[in-house]
């Protein structure tokens, strides 16, 4: 099943967890699963070049947060943009772009309004299907979408607006496991000049891209014209004003490419990891009733049903708090994490890894590691609540990543997810023909896991 790739264990950890026991699916050009107990780092070959691989809490944590500031490596090509730059641009792109997001919202009320207006336009769409059963991936992607879309855009869209509708299209193409499996990217990163020429589904992604790109070019054209430079509205016009201040340095990472790419890591980033969580929270909502019970008495108890949750009511919602947190930990949505590499030659548990290795941080290993939590692999809430009923932390719930290179959307994430998951349950009740028999089991999706399909299994019906 190796295709030629040899798995080698490193020099054994001094104490060794048993965590590792966990089977992690990495998506090769060949079918590769680890499914043996291999210590929580080690080695991949392919060919000549080696994958580092770490898993458990400890040992991702302490590599993330010292010693992993890069991205890709060897395996993956360096591209424009925030998500798979590295060095001056990434650092310079990264600041920038947390910076601007912050000023645009990101953490403050005015955007906790725009999603509570979101979240209603939802409920509509939902309400229209009048109680006939319905598969809501499109539903959840347009709304959580428009949320972006106000960040980096300036505007939402309608949820039939064509432009729109081809935009999600594209997403949606590259989200599939045969458009985004590491194979594509991975070959094109180690062949790109004759990868271009050969047939195969990385062309369409690249496609897809140049095309998404296209699209964010001309929206970067309007917002040219009627800029002013006093008062950008939003992270296109930041960008705009910042590629204005910076035009007589020959260096600047501030230019048209940087600019279209990252506004397209934004999108692309904060747009289907949203919505797949928000998708299989439904799905577990479904599957568990007393948990979605004890939630909706949580909510009609603090907010009631006369006014939309708010960030606000959070504090008083340990149950609801808990629930979401292992929605996230349970579900496990990027579980290879996103590749890492480091950029000088590092030395990290005994042993060394040279510059430029791609390292995989499974964040799996982490949110289900046995260490940190009790049965990792059932649902249980508990794991967030203390004795009393109070919302507990858990120092490796880490599903946004840690570290320099940790999500910058997490903020913005955990909003969307609280007030769109009690806006949802203040105003339905959600079944489904198949209810406790649903699978709850995951997909694969080139770097994350999606839920399975909801109409393959039984449809909500609200
Ligand atoms: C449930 C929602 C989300 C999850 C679970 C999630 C998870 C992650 C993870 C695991 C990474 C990789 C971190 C690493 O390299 O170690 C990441 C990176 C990133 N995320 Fe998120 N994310 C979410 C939402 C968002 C949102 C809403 C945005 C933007 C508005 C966003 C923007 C980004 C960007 C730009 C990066 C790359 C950061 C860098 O390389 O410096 N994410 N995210």
């Amino acid at each position: 099943a190796w295709g030629g790739a040899k798995l080698l264990r490193t020099p054994p950890h001094p104490t060794p967890t048993p965590h590792t026991h966990r089977s992690i699916p990495l998506l090769f050009p060949f079918p590769a699963q680890i499914s043996k107990t291999y210590g929580p780092v080690f080695t991949i070959y392919l060919g000549s070049l080696r994958v580092v691989v770490l898993c458990g809490y400890e040992t991702v944590k302490a590599a993330l947060v010292d010693q992993l500031p890069g991205r890709g490596g060897s395996l993956f090509p360096v591209y424009p943009g925030l998500f798979f730059s590295n060095g001056e641009t990434w650092s310079q792109l990264r600041r920038f772009s947390l910076s601007t997001l912050r000023n645009f919202g990101m953490g403050k009320r005015s955007i906790e309004e725009r999603i509570q207006e979101e979240a209603q336009c939802l409920l509509e769409e939902f309400r229209k299907t009048k109680g006939s059963p319905f598969d809501p991936t499109f539903f959840l992607r347009r709304s959580v979408s428009n949320i972006v879309c106000f960040v980096v855009f300036g505007e939402r869209f309608d949820y039939d607006d064509a432009e729109f509708q081809t935009l999600l299209r594209l997403l949606n193409e590259n989200s599939t496991p045969t458009a985004c499996s590491l194979s594509g990217p991975q070959l094109y990163g180690l062949f790109p000049h004759l990868m271009k020429h050969l047939p195969g589904p990385h062309n369409k992604l690249f496609e897809n891209f140049e095309e998404q790109k296209r699209y964010v070019a001309e929206m970067v054209q309007k917002h040219e014209a009627t800029l002013e430079p006093a008062s950008p509205k939003d992270y296109i016009d930041a960008f705009l004003i910042r590629m204005q201040q910076e035009k007589g340095n020959p260096r600047t990472i501030f230019h048209q490419e940087n600019l279209l790419v990252s506004a397209l890591d934004l999108f692309f980033a904060g747009t289907e990891t949203i919505s797949n969580s928000l998708k299989y929270g439904l799905l577990i909502f479904l599957k568990y009733p007393c948990v979605t019970r004890t939630m909706q008495e949580e909510l009609d108890r603090v907010v009631g049903r006369d006014r939309v949750p708010s960030m606000e009511d959070r504090m008083r919602m340990p149950y609801t708090d808990a629930v979401i947190q292992e929605i996230q930990r349970f579900i496990d949505i990027t579980p290879v994490g996103v590749p890492h590499s480091v950029t000088q030659d590092t030395h990290f548990r005994g042993f060394t890894i040279p510059k430029g290795t791609t390292v995989f941080p499974v964040l799996g290993s982490v949110l289900h590691d046995p260490t940190q939590f009790q049965e990792p692999e059932n649902f249980d809430p508990g794991n967030f609540l203390d004795e009393s009923g109070g919302f507990k932390k858990n120092v490796a719930f880490m599903p946004f990543s840690a570290g320099k290179r940790a999500c910058p959307g997490e903020g913005l994430a955990r909003m969307e997810l609280f007030l769109f998951f009690t806006t949802l349950l203040q105003t339905f009740t959600l079944s489904s023909p198949a209810n406790q028999e649903l699978d709850v089991t995951p997909e694969y999706s080139g770097f994350g896991k999606v839920p399975p399909l909801l109409l393959g299994s039984g449809s909500i019906l609200i």
